[in-house]
Formats: structure tokens, C-alpha cells, sequence
């Protein structure tokens, strides 16, 4: 429903402003109001119209990144028009918004640096953080994605480039969720980089330094939380891809301080629980039964074995029986409780009953007997065909996720899999794979990603006020995302409803962890129709609005 916006800019100013721009849309009566004549050629488009010739303009160019970069473009000249575009096609954008074309577009980020979109707060300009934040075009600001750049997808340091990231997360919690632009903030926090290409390439973006690390980085990362809270008490802030040393200890040291999340730990967690929940149900049985190998032991790969851990616990095993199922592993071999140097999430999945055996993937799966494996290790390929015949032999319908991304760092594709496990194996990604052809039907195939919760659960922050982000809301949002799983209704059905679908899984994530919010007591008591009410009232859709001068 289109409402009357009063709007105090006029010529280019207002074709300037991303979020007020409508380009060819622009009315006739707008034109003589905010005198925009001479300024646009005669004709007047309406968004449809405009959404076709973009599509056919994207259409023609050459390469998922060539549309990246023209889509970034449209975003920063129209956003109305971008999310038109996203919200119509979102099959066909996601891919190029979001993973894995942001990844080539975060490693290309200093060649396609044209406009200012977000902050870049770095470390020499440490002083001035508070006079960057107070500027008045971040008033309404409700949601912040923050990354220092040094773990993009499964692409390392990226330095100032990471911005790509924060940029895309925004962009699909507006396109999912509903949650205005302008209520949004992209953040990265340049502390450096070690990536050699970068520090030598004359054109890069960013801060042309080695990372900083200790207590000058852990200062860093206070100062800018303060000056967040200061400026926004009540803003949602979201950590992305930081390297495991600092984003565990981060979300350990301000999750009872703010309202807050780490969306490579809790929501890639509360994303692959929720595929795992569904294969269980659809087959009764119990998660208690099964055997993990967690293949990758950083930020996603303990956060994944943290909640798989309680839905055990919360299926009546005990937390011995419980541990006993799992297999930690990382680029050392499996992880012993005597290995040196164990972050605390990886000393709790340690193996103390694992003696004088090789520690190496292919013996650990060969002695666990494992019927799911989750690869979160960020290299290509590891899902071997011996690993995947050996793990079908005992294995009904073995679990196997390779949910690295972007797509050129997935443990192995959905095709090799299923040939590998006749076909037998219930799959899923993280990146998007084309559609798979089995028994002469057409499968697609899942994509784990935590796109299926961060949107949800930020509509559910902005909806309740909740003060902090609880574990179990994490666990609720799975919940309500296994309740829409596809297979619950048929047996050959997918562990998760198609992307194009985000908007409703959004809603009902939203809803489910809302309603933990309030269990938990992090934010007023509200019915579920009230709930229901809040989360629906703050949906923003990509529709021109009538201008009238103020
Ligand atoms: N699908 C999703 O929603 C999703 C979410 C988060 C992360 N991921 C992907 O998971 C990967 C890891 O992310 P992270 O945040 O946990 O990174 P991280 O750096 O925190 O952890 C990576 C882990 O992999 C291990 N590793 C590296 N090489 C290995 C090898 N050869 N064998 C076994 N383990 C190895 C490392 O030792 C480390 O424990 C990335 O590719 C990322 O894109 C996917
Ligand atoms: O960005 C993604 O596609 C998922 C995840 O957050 C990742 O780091 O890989
Ligand atoms: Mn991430």
C-alpha cells in the first residue's frame, strides 16, 4: 500500500538519495514539485516497468559478477528499485547478491569500490568513531552487521574487502524480512590485513597494514561497542565472519551486555539443526542415536556441535552419552582433550577415549561408524568417494552437508555425493548447487545456509525489543524452521522449503523465537497475537510512496 512520504530534498539531491530515488518513476506532479524537469528524460516508467528492463539489462551482461556489480550499482542509485528486483526474482539474485558472488566480489572489492554505502571505521581513525557514528543519516539505524574482513566465506583475509559481506547479509535482511534500508548499517572495522595481494596491490580500499592483534585489537572492538551502544542502545548487532580466534571470545565478552549474536556460530547453527531435525523426523528417529563427525572445528563447526548437543540432551541423553557421539576434527586430525591450546568450545567436544589410533579424517570415519557428517572446514574437495562409499556401507541414508562456502570451497558437490551413495544420501550445501536428477525426477538440492535464520531472527529482535539474544531463541528459530520442512509431508520432499520461500521462513522464525524472547524474559510479555501484530507491523515493501513537499 503505497503511503504519502513529506520529502525536504529536491533535484539532484533527491535523485541522489538511494532511498528516496525513483528514477524514470518519478510523477509528472513530482517532476514540477521537486524540480526534477530537464533533470530526467520525458518519459514516465512505472516500478514494473522498470524492473523488466533492469532484468533484460542483467540479463545481457556477461558474468554473476558482472550483475553483482550492476546490481550494487542499482542499490546505491535505487533501492526501491533493487529490492523490487530481489523480492520478485529472488532465486535468480540471491546468487549474485549474496553467496557466492559476494565472495569473488569481496576479493574484487577495491576494483568495484564506486560509492560510499556503510562505514569503514579503522584503526587510525580510532578517535574519531563517536563523530562518524553521530551523523544524523544513521538516526533510525535498528540493525548492524559488523566484519574486520579476515574470514570471508571460506576466502580468508579479505581485509576492508570483507565489506561485501556485511553489505549482502543487510540486503537479505530487507529482502526476507522486511526490515526497512534505512534501518540498516554495514559496518567494517578495519584493523588491517595479512593478505600479501592485498597489502601490495596499489589500489586497495583499506587500511595498508598488518592486522592488529591483542590488546590494541581487543580495544578496538570495545571502543567501537561502546560507541555503538552509546549511539543506539536498543540497535541488534550482528558479528560476521571474523576468524576463530576473535569471534567466540567477541560474542562470550558482549552477549550479556547488548543485544547481540554471532550469525557464523548461532544462526549456521540454528540452520543446519534444523535440516538435521527435519531427516530425523521424517525417519523417527532420535538424534541421541546418530554419530557426527564435525569436520572443521571453527566458529560454525562448534557452534553446530553446541546445539546439536542440546537437542540430545533435550531428547533425555546425558551430556556423557551425549559427547560420546560426536567427532571433532580440524586441519590437525581429530581434537584429543591433551592437545594443547583447545578454545573452550572445542576442549568440550575433545575425544579422551581415542588411543594410539591415527587421528586422520579417513580412520575416524572409518572407526566412528559416522551417519551424519557436516564439512565446515572451508576446503574444497575433502568429501572424498572412499569417505562417502564407506560411510553408504554401514550407513542407510547417511547425512552429508559439505556447507563450506562459496561454491569452489565445498567439501564435495551434491552430484558426487549421491553417486557415490546410490543415491542414498540426503544432502545439503551451503552455497547453491544446480538441481539434481534422481530416479528420473528432478531434486534440488537443499542450501543450509544461514540465510534461513539471521533475517527472522533480526525481524524478531526489532518486533519484541528483546534486550539479549538467548541460546535457546537459536534453538526455537530451528524449530520453527524444521516445522516447514518440506518432508514432514513427503517422503521424497526436500529438508527445507526452497529460497523462494525466505520471506515465509522469515516470518516463521521470527515468530517461534519471539516467542522464546519472551519465555526467556529478555523482552516484555506479549501474546502470539500481539507478537504476530508487532513482527507483521515493521514490514517495509519495495513500493514507490507519493511524495509531497514539505
Ligand atoms: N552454510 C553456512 O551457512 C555457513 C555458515 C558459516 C560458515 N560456513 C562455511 O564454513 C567454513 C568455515 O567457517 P568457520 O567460520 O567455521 O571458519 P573458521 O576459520 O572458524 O574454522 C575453520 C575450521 O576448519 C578447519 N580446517 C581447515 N582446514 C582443514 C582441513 N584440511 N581438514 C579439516 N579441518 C580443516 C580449521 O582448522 C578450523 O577449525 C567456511 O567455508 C564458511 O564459508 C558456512
Ligand atoms: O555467507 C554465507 O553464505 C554463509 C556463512 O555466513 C558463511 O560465512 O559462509
Ligand atoms: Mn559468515
Amino acid at each position: 500500500m503505497n503511503k504519502t512520504l513529506s520529502v525536504a530534498l529536491c533535484g539532484q539531491d533527491l535523485l541522489n538519495h538511494p532511498f528516496l530515488n525513483k528514477g524514470l518513476a518519478f510523477t509528472p506532479e513530482e517532476r514540477e514539485a521537486f524540480e526534477l524537469h530537464g533533470l530526467l528524460p520525458r518519459a514516465v516508467l512505472t516500478l514494473d516497468q522498470q524492473v523488466d528492463a533492469a532484468l533484460k539489462f542483467l540479463d545481457a551482461l556477461p558474468s554473476p559478477f558482472a550483475r553483482h556489480v550492476h546490481l550494487r550499482e542499482v542499490q546505491d542509485t535505487n533501492e526501491t528499485l533493487f529490492y523490487a528486483l530481489l523480492t520478485r526474482r529472488i532465486e535468480a539474485m540471491l546468487p549474485l547478491v549474496y553467496t557466492p558472488t559476494v565472495g569473488e566480489a569481496c576479493q574484487r572489492f577495491s576494483e568495484i569500490w564506486q560509492r560510499p554505502r556503510g562505514l569503514f571505521l579503522s584503526y587510525p581513525e580510532r578517535d574519531s568513531m563517536d563523530d562518524v557514528l553521530a551523523n544524523p543519516a544513521y538516526d533510525d539505524v535498528r540493525i548492524i552487521v559488523v566484519t574486520d574482513g579476515e574470514r570471508i566465506l571460506g576466502l580468508g583475509d579479505q581485509g576492508a574487502g570483507g565489506m561485501g559481506i556485511p553489505i549482502g547479509k543487510l540486503s537479505l535482511y530487507t529482502t526476507c524480512a522486511g526490515i526497512s534500508p534505512d534501518q540498516t548499517l554495514p559496518i567494517v572495522l578495519d584493523t588491517g590485513t595479512n593478505n600479501q595481494d592485498l597489502l601490495q596491490n596499489p589500489a586497495y580500499i583499506g587500511w595498508r597494514h598488518e592486522r592488529i592483534r591483542g590488546p590494541e585489537y581487543d580495544a578496538f572492538i570495545e571502543r567501537f561497542v561502546t560507541a555503538v551502544q552509546a549511539r543506539w542502545p536498543h540497535v541488534a548487532l550482528h558479528w560476521e565472519d571474523f576468524s576463530s580466534a576473535n569471534a567466540a571470545p567477541i560474542l562470550e565478552r558482549y552477549r550479556n551486555r547488548l543485544c547481540t549474536f554471532n550469525d557464523d556460530i548461532q544462526g549456521t547453527a540454528a540452520v543446519t539443526t534444523a535440516a538435521i531435525l527435519s531427516a530425523k523426523a521424517a525417519h523417527d528417529g532420535k538424534l541421541k542415536d546418530e554419530t557426527i563427525v564435525m569436520l572443521g572445528a571453527g566458529s560454525a563447526g562448534v557452534g553446530i556441535a553446541r546445539l546439536l548437543l542440546q537437542v540430545m540432551l533435550d531428547e533425555g541423553a546425558s551430556e556423557e552419552e551425549a559427547l560420546s557421539r560426536f567427532y571433532m576434527l580440524d586441519q590437525d586430525g581429530l581434537i584429543l582433550a591433551d592437545r594443547a591450546g583447545l578454545s573452550e568450545g572445542q576442549a568440550l567436544f575433545a575425544r579422551r577415549d581415542w588411543k594410539e589410533r591415527p587421528t586422520d579424517f579417513g580412520t575416524v570415519m572409518q572407526e566412528s561408524r559416522a551417519s551424519i557428517l557436516i564439512g565446515v572446514s572451508g576446503v574444497k574437495g575433502l568429501f572424498t568417494e572412499k569417505i562417502v562409499r564407506d560411510m553408504a556401507e554401514h550407513c542407510e541414508r547417511p547425512i552429508i552437508f559439505p556447507l563450506s562456502n562459496p561454491t569452489s570451497h565445498s567439501e564435495a558437490t551434491p552430484e558426487d555425493i549421491m553417486a557415490w551413495s546410490d543415491e542414498r544420501a540426503l544432502v545439503s550445501t551451503g552455497s547453491p548447487f544446480p538441481p539434481l536428477d534422481l530416479h528420473g525426477r528432478t531434486h534440488r538440492v537443499d542450501q543450509t545456509n544461514n540465510a534461513y535464520i539471521f533475517p527472522g531472527l533480526g525481524l524478531c529482535l526489532l518486533a519484541t525489543g528483546a534486550t539479549r539474544v538467548t541460546d535457546s531463541m537459536f534453538m526455537a528459530a530451528a524449530r520453527g524452521l524444521a516445522s516447514l520442512s518440506p518432508l514432514r509431508d513427503n517422503p521424497d520432499g526436500n529438508l527445507l522449503p526452497p529460497v523462494t520461500q525466505l520471506r515465509r521462513v522469515a516470518f516463521a522464525v521470527a515468530e517461534a523465537a519471539a516467542r522464546q524472547a519472551c519465555e526467556d524474559g529478555v523482552c516484555p510479555e506479549f501474546s502470539d497475537d500481539e507478537l504476530r501484530d508487532r513482527i507483521r507491523s515493521i514490514v517495509w515493501t519495495p513500493e514507490y510512496d507519493h511524495y509531497e513537499k514539505v
